[in-house]
C-alpha cells in the first residue's frame, strides 16, 4: 500500500509508515492539479495545514482509505466529503500543544522588546537604543482567551514569569480554572484588565470575529494582543485600526484569516508595532517529532490492521458493533452537537438513558458519540472517538448512563438531558426506519424533526402571525427555509420552530428575529459534519 505525504513531514513519520512496510511518497508543495492528477495512486495521505483536501480531490482519491493529520486543525479537510467517500480523517491533538504555548510566550516577549524590530533596524546598519524601550512582564497580567491545553500550558509559563493570569473561557468550569491557578472572568473584564492577551480557542461559529473592535476598544492602550490559534478569531481590520488609533500598543500574529498572506491581503503588516509568523506555533523539531510519530502510527495502524485511532469522522469500534448501533452512534453525536449549541453556562452533569430494544445492545460507544457531538462545537478537531470521555472526566462533567425496556412511543429512544450552570435541556432522539435520525422531543416540546446542516430554533408564543413575521424576515435577508417543523405546548402557549435553512444565519440577522414580537428567544444551530 502507498502513502503519500503532501507536506512536510519529519523524517521520523517517514521512517515508521517505512518500517511497517508501506510505499512512501514524500512530495510537499504540489499544486492542488499535480496533487489532484496523482492522489490516485494512494492508499494514505498525510498532511499538514498547507494541503487542501477539498471534495474535488477526494473525486479523483480512488483509493484513499485515510487521511492523517499531523497536528490539530483539519479546517483544510472537507471531513463530510470523505465521511461520504468511507476515508477516515485522524489528527494528533495533543503533540504539539507546548510548542504552541511557547511560541504566545515567545510572541509576548518579542513584543515587550520590541526585538523583530530592533533586529531589523540593527540589520539596516542603525543603532537605536533610544528608539525600542521595553517593559518588564513581572507583576503585569496574562489574559487568555482560551483556557484549554495550549492556554493552559502559557498561563503555567506566564506564572512562572511571575504574571497574574486570568481567562475568559464561558465552557470551563471554575473550578478547573482555579486547579491551574486561573482566574475566570467575563470577556470584557479580562480586556479592562490584561497587559497582555493571548488567544487559544478553535476556530467556530461562536468564536468568529470574536475579538473585534469593542474588545479592542476595552483594552487598555498600553496593553498587547497576541494570536496564535486561527485565523478568523480575530477581526484583522478591527485590530489594524485599534493598532493605527492607538487603542492597544502592540500585537502579534502567528495565523490569518487567509493563509499564506502578504502585506497586500493584510495590511496590518505594514504596521511598526505589529509582529507576525507564517503560522510557526507547531513549528519546533520537537512538536514536528511528536505529531509525525503519532499520526505515522496510526495512518499504519489503520491500513495494515484496520484499527482506528484519533478518527474524528469514524468511531473506534469493530464492525460487528458498527453494524449494531451505527445510527444510534450518528443520532447521539447529533444530539451532543445540538446540546452544546442550545446550552448557556458551563456543563455539569449529562444523563444518557437508553430505552427499548436499544437498552440491550452496546451502548458505550453511542456515549461516546454523545460526547464528541458535545464537545465539537467548542473544541472543534481537539475532540475525537477516543478522547471525549477523557475530555469530559478532566472538565470534571458527570456522565450517567441509564436503560429501561420501555421506549413509550418508539421502539428505540435516546434521552439526554445536560445540566449547566445556568439551567438544563432535554433532547429526545430516535431512529426510523434502518437509518433515519429524528429529534422527537425538545425539553417539553413534542415534534418530528431531522437536523441537519445550518438551522434556527425559535422560542415563540403560540399565536397567530409569527410564522409569518419570521418567514418575511428571513425571506427579506435573502435566507431560504428548506423545512420547517413546529413543536407545541398546549398547556402554556408556547411553541417551538425548528427551521432548516439554505445558509448559516449571521448574528445580525439572528438579533433581528429576536426583537420580533411574540418570539422569546432564537438559537442558530449547524450540524456540517454529517
Ligand atoms: N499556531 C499553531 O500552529 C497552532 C494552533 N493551534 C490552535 O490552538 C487552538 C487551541 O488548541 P488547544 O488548546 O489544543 O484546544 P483545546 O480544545 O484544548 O482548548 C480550547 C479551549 O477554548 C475554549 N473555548 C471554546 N469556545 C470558546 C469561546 N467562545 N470563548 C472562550 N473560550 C472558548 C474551550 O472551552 C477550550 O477550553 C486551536 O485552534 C488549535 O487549532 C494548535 C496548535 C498549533
Ligand atoms: O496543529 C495545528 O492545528 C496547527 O495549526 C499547526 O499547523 P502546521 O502543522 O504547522 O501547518
Amino acid at each position: 500500500m502507498k502513502v503519500l505525504i503532501s507536506d512536510n513531514l519529519s523524517p521520523a513519520g517517514v521512517k515508521i509508515l517505512e518500517a511497517a512496510g508501506l510505499e512512501v511518497d514524500s512530495i510537499p508543495g504540489l499544486k492542488p492539479e499535480e496533487l489532484k492528477k496523482i492522489i490516485g495512486n494512494y492508499e494514505g495521505l498525510v498532511i499538514r495545514s498547507a494541503t487542501k483536501v477539498t471534495a474535488d480531490l477526494l473525486e479523483a482519491a480512488h483509493r484513499l482509505k485515510v487521511v492523517g493529520r499531523a497536528g490539530i486543525g483539519l479546517d483544510n479537510v472537507d471531513i463530510p466529503a470523505a465521511s461520504q467517500k468511507g476515508i477516515v480523517v485522524m489528527n494528533a491533538p495533543s503533540g504539539n500543544a507546548t510548542t504552541a504555548a511557547e511560541h504566545a510566550i515567545a510572541m509576548m516577549m518579542s513584543l515587550s522588546r520590541n526585538i523583530p524590530q530592533a533586529t531589523a533596524s540593527m540589520k539596516a546598519g542603525k543603532w537605536e537604543k533610544k528608539s525600542f524601550m521595553g517593559r518588564e512582564l513581572t507583576g503585569k497580567t496574562l489574559g487568555v482567551v482560551g483556557i484549554g491545553r495550549i492556554g493552559g500550558i502559557a498561563a503555567s509559563r506566564a506564572q512562572g514569569l511571575k504574571m497574574k493570569t486570568i481567562a475568559y473561557d464561558p465552557h470551563m468550569p471554575k473550578e478547573m480554572a482555579e486547579k491551574i491557578g486561573v482566574e475566570l472572568v467575563d470577556l470584557l473584564e479580562l480586556a479592562n484588565r490584561a497587559d497582555y492577551i493571548t488567544v487559544h480557542v478553535p476556530l467556530t461559529k461562536e468564536t468568529r470575529n470574536l475579538l473585534s473592535t469593542d474588545f479592542f476598544k476595552a483594552m487598555k492602550k498600553d496593553a498587547m494582543f497576541i494570536d496564535c490559534a486561527r485565523g478568523g478569531v480575530c477581526d484583522e481590520q478591527a485590530l489594524y485600526e485599534a493598532l493605527v488609533d492607538g487603542e492597544i500598543a502592540g500585537a502579534a500574529l502567528d495565523v490569518f484569516s487567509s493563509e499564506p498572506t502578504t502585506l497586500e491581503g493584510c495590511p496590518l503588516l505594514g504596521l511598526k508595532n505589529f509582529i507576525c509568523t507564517p503560522h510557526l506555533g507547531a513549528s519546533t523539531s520537537e512538536a514536528q517529532e511528536n505529531v509525525a510519530l503519532i499520526i505515522a502510527e496510526q495512518v499504519a495502524d489503520y491500513l495494515l490492521r484496520g484499527s482506528v485511532t484519533n478518527a474524528v469522522n469514524v468511531p473506534s469500534v469493530s464492525a460487528d458493533v458498527l453494524a449494531q448501533v451505527g445510527p444510534y452512534i450518528t443520532l447521539g453525536e447529533m444530539l451532543g452537537s445540538l446540546h452544546m449549541q442550545m446550552a448557556k453556562g458551563g456543563v455539569q452533569t449529562i444523563n444518557i438513558e437508553y430505552s427499548g430494544q436499544l437498552a440491550d445492545l452496546n451502548t458505550a460507544p453511542v456515549t461516546v458519540a454523545f460526547l464528541k457531538g458535545l464537545f465539537t462545537p467548542i473544541l472543534q478537531d481537539a475532540v475525537n472517538y477516543v478522547n471525549a470521555p477523557v475530555i469530559a472526566k478532566d472538565r470534571g462533567i458527570r456522565v450517567v448512563e441509564s436503560k429501561s425496556e420501555k421506549a413509550h412511543d418508539f421502539n428505540n429512544v435516546l434521552s439526554a438531558k445536560v445540566v449547566t450552570t445556568e439551567g438544563e435541556n432535554i433532547l429526545v432522539g430516535t431512529v426510523f426506519g434502518k437509518n433515519e435520525p429524528r429529534l422527537v422531543r425538545l425539553n417539553s416540546f413534542r415534534l418530528e424533526a431531522l437536523p441537519s446542516g445550518p438551522m434556527l430554533l425559535v422560542y415563540n408564543k403560540d399565536v397567530p402571525g409569527v410564522i409569518g413575521a419570521l418567514g418575511t424576515t428571513l425571506g427579506t435577508a435573502g435566507v431560504n427555509i428548506s423545512r420547517m417543523t413546529v413543536g407545541r405546548e398546549e398547556e402554556s402557549n408556547q411553541n417551538i420552530i425548528f427551521l432548516s435553512t439554505d445558509e448559516l444565519i449571521s448574528r445580525e440577522l439572528l438579533a433581528k428575529v429576536r426583537e420580533l414580537e411574540h418570539i422569546d428567544d432564537a438559537v442558530v444551530l449547524e450540524l456540517n459534519r454529517f
